[in-house]
């Protein structure tokens, strides 16, 4: 009898607790709050830079979030521009860990990413996130970017002619040289890019990647993605607003025949089952959170943000041709077949103005020389950097 009445108390818990929190999600919604938003800004931060992804609209986010708050970035050492890519992430490659420690608030250079390395690095408060695009696209924009660079693109006349009989071109033994080839986000999050594609592998590696980072954001839902960071960093709708960074001309996009992009999911089969686990699990996490009517409302107010801020600061309406921006100081860096575009800003602003928006524009290497010749003013400074204020 009371072995009875022990397992009736412990089930009468769990319901109690489980109205509890359906109650919680019933008022946050009936309010409009998100019931997992922080009360106060995060401010340790860890973003898994992953290429072609959006990765560097992300990361001016992140820039400016840092100064604005006067955050310390953990940047690459010396002339370095990334994290030790393609090597395995280590400590020693962040600038001034040795004596630094634990110290720092901000990490989102590009790197191969190795949980345990970083985590010397990052404070153990530190909140990871990282984005992941659609693979068919994905390997559009990388077999433009990286033509002349990849071994297996070099080979082929195009993305298709190359999707037509990938094993023509890509040779294992070339191994880190082929990593945009094939299954790019598996190798960024640290996984063999050619490892055989079995149940279990995928599963271990899908739940370790979830351990790893809070949260998994979607560069085809970039907006969406915005809101989602900014719900769950504690951050204001300013943080997030953004102008599209390197985005190419339309004339440097190969169009994708329905053979080549059917091709791609048995291809990079790996980053497929990756991307399609992380697209269900962000739109859960909607749910979850904010949901998905105060959802558009937000991704609508910054929408109408960002354009308020493009006419503010831009002079064309769109990203502009390389060959077209007036301050060379300004043009992104250029790979391959991509003709990445860039911006320029309308004349005599006054200088908060122009400020507020030098910050929006200005691409990822200027702006991470920039802030590490702020940080370490007594280090040679890295070869792109320029003063991004005093004009
Ligand atoms: N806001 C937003 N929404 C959707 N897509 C966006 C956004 N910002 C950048 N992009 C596209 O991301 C591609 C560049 O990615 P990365 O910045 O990660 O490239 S890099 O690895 O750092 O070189 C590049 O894709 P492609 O144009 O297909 O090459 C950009 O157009």
């Amino acid at each position: 009898d009371s072995l009875d009445l022990c397992f009736f108390c412990r089930h009468f818990r769990l319901l109690g607790l489980v109205t509890l929190w359906l109650g919680v999600i019933f008022l946050a919604g009936f309010f409009h709050t998100n019931p997992l938003r922080p009360s106060y800004p995060q401010t340790n931060v860890m973003f898994l830079k992953t290429h072609k992804t959006a990765s560097s609209t992300v990361m001016n986010i992140l820039f400016r979030f840092a100064e604005k708050h006067n955050l310390t970035l953990a940047l690459p050492a010396g002339q370095n521009y990334h994290l030790g890519y393609p090597h395995r992430f280590m400590a020693q490659f962040v600038e001034g860990f040795k004596t630094m420690g634990q110290s720092y608030n901000i990490m989102c250079n590009h790197m191969r990413f190795n949980l345990p390395e970083v985590q010397k690095v990052m404070p153990n408060t530190t909140t990871y996130f990282s984005i992941m695009r659609n693979p068919i696209s994905l390997m559009e924009s990388s077999y433009a970017y990286n033509k002349f660079f990849t071994p297996a693109f070099r080979r082929s006349k195009d993305v298709n002619e190359f999707l037509a009989s990938p094993w023509t071109y890509y040779n294992m033994s070339e191994c880190t040289n082929n990593v945009h080839a094939r299954n790019y986000m598996w190798f960024d999050f640290g996984y063999d890019n050619n490892a055989m594609d079995t149940e279990d592998y995928v599963q271990h590696v899908l739940a370790e990647i979830e351990q790893a980072f809070q949260l998994m954001l979607l560069t085809d839902y970039f907006d969406e993605s915005m809101v989602l960071l900014k719900e769950t960093l504690g951050w204001e709708l300013d943080d997030v607003v953004y102008f599209k960074l390197n985005s190419r001309s339309q004339d440097s996009i190969k169009s994708m025949t329905p053979e080549s992009k059917e091709k791609v999911k048995e291809w990079c089969s790996l980053d497929w089952k990756l991307y399609q686990h992380f697209n269900r699990t962000f739109w859960r996490r909607i749910q979850e959170t904010i949901g998905l009517e105060k959802l558009d409302q937000e991704v609508n107010l910054l929408r109408m943000r960002q354009k308020e801020l493009m006419e503010l600061c831009l002079l064309d309406p769109m990203p502009i041709d390389k060959t077209k921006i007036k301050d060379k100081k300004l043009q992104p860096f250029q790979s391959g077949r991509a003709n990445i575009l860039g911006y320029n800003l309308k004349e005599d602003m006054a200088n908060e103005t122009l400020r507020t928006c030098l910050r929006l524009i200005t691409p990822e290497l200027q702006y991470m020389s920039y802030l590490y010749a702020h940080q370490f003013p007594e280090k040679k400074r890295k070869s792109t950097a320029f003063s991004l204020w005093r004009r």
